[in-house]
């Protein structure tokens, strides 16, 4: 598996990610600058890292999606390279429209860093067939900007695609209003395209992958897709 990582100025997820890739797939990605006008053409994986992308002006992803490095990244994405965008990289992916809807301030306007349960919505994907469909895992989250929103016929579209990928839950699965940290629509953690090649969610699966540093429920997703492009 080839994969790369996107450095954008303020990318502080790009080196976890690059630890998670190499432990759990084998495989050293490569750290593309956010300047690179080329995209090399034999990658499989593509990551859009968490982090503050240029300091989050104007909004967070909104200053990343016109990079010069996106255009490569797109162009990559609409010939079917996988693409995984973790945090201000999910929201970069809706900036850039690879996904749909939006991530707006949190409803309660506070940054949220702790533990959050997620149901797998989807096991059906490269990304999550390491998971069973409804298993619930445990992921942390470090964000001001995770609040999904979709407008209704969007929303249904999403739903009736089957392009949810995570919500937001209870420890024992409940999706409920109270599960929802944040006040995103139909309690939307993470989101695939709608052919599932595409996958951003706001929880980070590349900070646990170590027993040492609190679980291993990321690790499924890293062995997931080095399953299927390799
Ligand atoms: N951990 C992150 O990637 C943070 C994302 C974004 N800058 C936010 O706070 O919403």
């Amino acid at each position: 598996m080839k994969a790369a990582v996107i450095v954008f100025p303020g990318s502080n997820c790009d080196r976890d990610v690059a630890v998670a890739l190499e432990r759990v797939a084998g495989t050293k990605p490569l750290m593309l600058w956010h300047r690179e006008t080329e995209v090399p053409s034999d990658l499989d994986l593509i990551v859009v890292p968490g982090g503050f992308s240029y300091g989050d002006y104007l909004r967070s992803g909104a200053m990343a999606a016109h990079s010069p490095v996106m255009a490569g990244v797109k162009a990559a994405a609409d010939k079917g390279v996988r693409v995984l965008g973790i945090c201000n990289g999910f929201q970069i992916l809706t900036e850039s429209h690879l996904l749909p809807g939006a991530l707006m301030r949190n409803r309660d306007l506070k940054f949220i860093c702790k533990d959050v349960h997620l149901t797998v919505e989807s096991a059906d994907s490269d990304f999550t067939r390491g998971y069973a469909d409804g298993q619930v895992v445990r992921y942390p989250v470090a964000h001001h900007d995770g609040n999904f929103f979709a407008d209704d016929e969007t929303l249904a579209a999403i739903e009736d695609a089957g392009q949810v990928a995570f919500r937001y839950c209870q420890p024992d699965g409940t999706v409920d209003a109270d599960a929802n940290i944040n006040g995103s629509r139909n309690n939307i953690a993470g989101l695939f395209n709608r052919d599932r090649t595409v996958l951003g969610l706001m929880p980070h699966p590349e900070r646990l992958i170590d027993q040492h540093l609190g679980g291993t429920d990321g690790v499924p997703m890293f062995k997931s897709l080095l399953e299927a492009l390799s």
